[in-house]
């Protein structure tokens, strides 16, 4: 049986990942979701588990020390990780899994994985993105501000990933990285 793809969604903070993964489920129920591990702490309605495994700083720091994290990053003053196990089961029995994270994170996974399929979401512009991130009413206006100028450094880093989708329209950004996904399984592929 063959392999899983291994599909890495990333993209500024605010850009919609969340969004655009949470409509894609039930578009494509087959694709397997990771879960990253945070040091952040939990907004309003998050769960442990689902949104994230929330950790303190020293299960984090003893996550990294055993290798169980894929890839790490430190974001915005917070770790954030993906757990390595679930992610090799899940490719090795032959499922698709995607990952939202952001673009530190991203670049080591394609070190590790340069078979890995590179999606970057953009917004439609510079202004609807702050927009976007100001909307969500989590932050603090200085966060904004810091995560705008990372921003920039992210969207610089686009030319290491095999996709760049608009995230214009919800369901427009979904049917572009569905299509990615099809026209991936139809590649023909060194046996
Ligand atoms: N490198 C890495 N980044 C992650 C991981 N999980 C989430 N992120 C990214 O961390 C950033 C901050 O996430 P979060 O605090 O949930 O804020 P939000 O995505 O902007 O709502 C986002 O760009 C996420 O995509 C992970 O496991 N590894
Ligand atoms: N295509 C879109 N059109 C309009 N608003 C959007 C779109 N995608 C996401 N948003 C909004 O932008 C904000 C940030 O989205 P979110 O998914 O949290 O971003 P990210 O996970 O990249 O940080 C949310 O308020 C969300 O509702």
């Amino acid at each position: 049986m063959s392999k899983g793809l291994l599909i890495i969604l990333s993209g500024p903070s605010g850009v919609g990942k969340g969004t655009v993964c949470t409509a894609l489920r039930p578009k494509m129920p087959e694709l397997i979701y990771s879960v990253s591990a945070t040091t952040r702490s939990p907004r309003a309605g998050e769960e442990d588990g689902v949104n994230y495994f929330f950790k303190s700083r020293e299960q984090f720091l003893s996550m990294i020390e055993a290798d169980q994290l894929l890839e790490y990053a430190e974001y915005v003053g917070n770790y954030y990780g993906t757990p390595r196990d679930f992610v090799e089961r899940t490719l090795e029995s032959g499922k698709d899994i995607i990952l939202e994270i952001e673009v530190q994170g991203a670049l080591k996974v394609k070190e590790k994985f340069p078979e890995g399929i590179f999606v970057f979401l953009l917004p439609p512009s510079m202004d609807e993105l702050k927009d976007r991130i100001r909307g969500r009413g989590t932050e603090h206006p200085d966060v904004i501000n810091h995560r705008m100028s990372v921003a920039e450094d992210e969207i610089s880093l686009m030319q290491h990933y095999d996709y760049a989708v608009v995230n214009d329209e919800i369901d427009l950004a979904c049917k572009r990285i569905e299509s990615i996904i099809i026209a991936e399984h139809c590649k023909i592929r060194e046996l």
